[in-house]
């Protein structure tokens, strides 16, 4: 379980993030939603240290992780596994190499044990026979897969970051992925939080949505009780497309 709370931050004169508090649980997703510049990445990367706070605390599983040591904050980063929009993936490397650069950077394993660790986690995303293919030779899809091998390749990951993880994939794409993510997720019992506007990936895997606007949280819940919001700026988010105002006017058939 990721906590913040009270967590405010300025650049410069500009409020960006303004009081926010929030529990993200353990074996669920939990999403990050708003229109552009509201200030979800900056939400994001205050979470995993990049970014401090000018006031609040998050709290990873009861550790403040602002307050900790550097050892303490060591231990902490072991566990956690970040998707990056766009994949991230070093282009000379191959699949497998990818995958075992945490090993290679954070652990002392054994060649042998590194190995056989990245192949679980290919195999997991159903990537095992594409170990010796570089990036530029496989799908969008499949590097977000090799992307989230990555992730947990550290058999010590607890938790899950994932910043857009359907930029740049069709919807079919983008829905495998977010079940890909949700079952990894349930499975290893792993706090997984996502940013996205992606309102399929919302509406398929969004278990715990906050809804950030200009900065401030102005609502949360889940894809069950989304639409029955009575907060202006969520239903404006919701609406913005014809597709979703022609939901919302046709009468249910149910
Ligand atoms: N390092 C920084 N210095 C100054 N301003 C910043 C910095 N990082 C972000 N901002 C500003 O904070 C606001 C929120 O940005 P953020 O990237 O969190 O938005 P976002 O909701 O993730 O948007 P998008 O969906 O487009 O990625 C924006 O106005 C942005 O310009």
């Amino acid at each position: 379980m990721i906590e913040v709370k009270n967590v405010s931050k300025k650049f410069g004169d500009k409020d960006v993030l303004k009081n926010i508090s929030g529990v993200f649980k353990r074996g669920m997703t939990n999403m990050i939603i708003g229109a552009s510049g509201t200030g979800k990445s900056v939400l994001l990367k205050n979470i995993v240290g990049l970014v401090i706070p000018d006031e609040g605390k998050v709290l990873y599983d009861e550790r403040d992780f602002i307050k900790a040591s550097k050892e303490e904050k060591k231990d902490i980063r072991q566990e956690i596994g970040m998707l990056f929009q766009g994949s991230a993936l070093f282009d000379s490397k191959t699949v497998e190499e990818n995958v075992r650069f945490p090993l290679d950077m954070l652990t002392q394993m054994p060649l042998d044990a590194k190995m056989d660790r990245v192949h679980f986690c290919l195999k997991r995303v159903g990537l095992e026979n594409a170990a010796k293919k570089t990036p530029s030779e496989i799908s969008g899809g499949m590097k977000k897969r090799v992307g989230i091998a990555r992730a947990i390749a550290l058999e010590t990951t607890r938790y899950l970051f994932c910043d857009e993880p359907n930029s740049g994939l069709d919807p079919l794409t983008s829905i495998r992925i977010d079940n890909l993510i949700q079952e990894i997720t349930q499975e290893y019992d792993i706090t997984t939080i996502i940013v996205s506007h992606d309102m399929n990936s919302v509406m398929e895997i969004g278990e715990y949505i906050m809804f950030l606007h200009q900065g401030e949280k102005k609502w949360e819940g889940s894809n069950e009780t989304l639409f029955d919001s009575d907060v202006p700026e969520l239903n404006e988010f919701l609406f913005s497309n014809k597709l979703m105002r022609r939901f919302k006017n046709e009468p249910s058939s149910a």
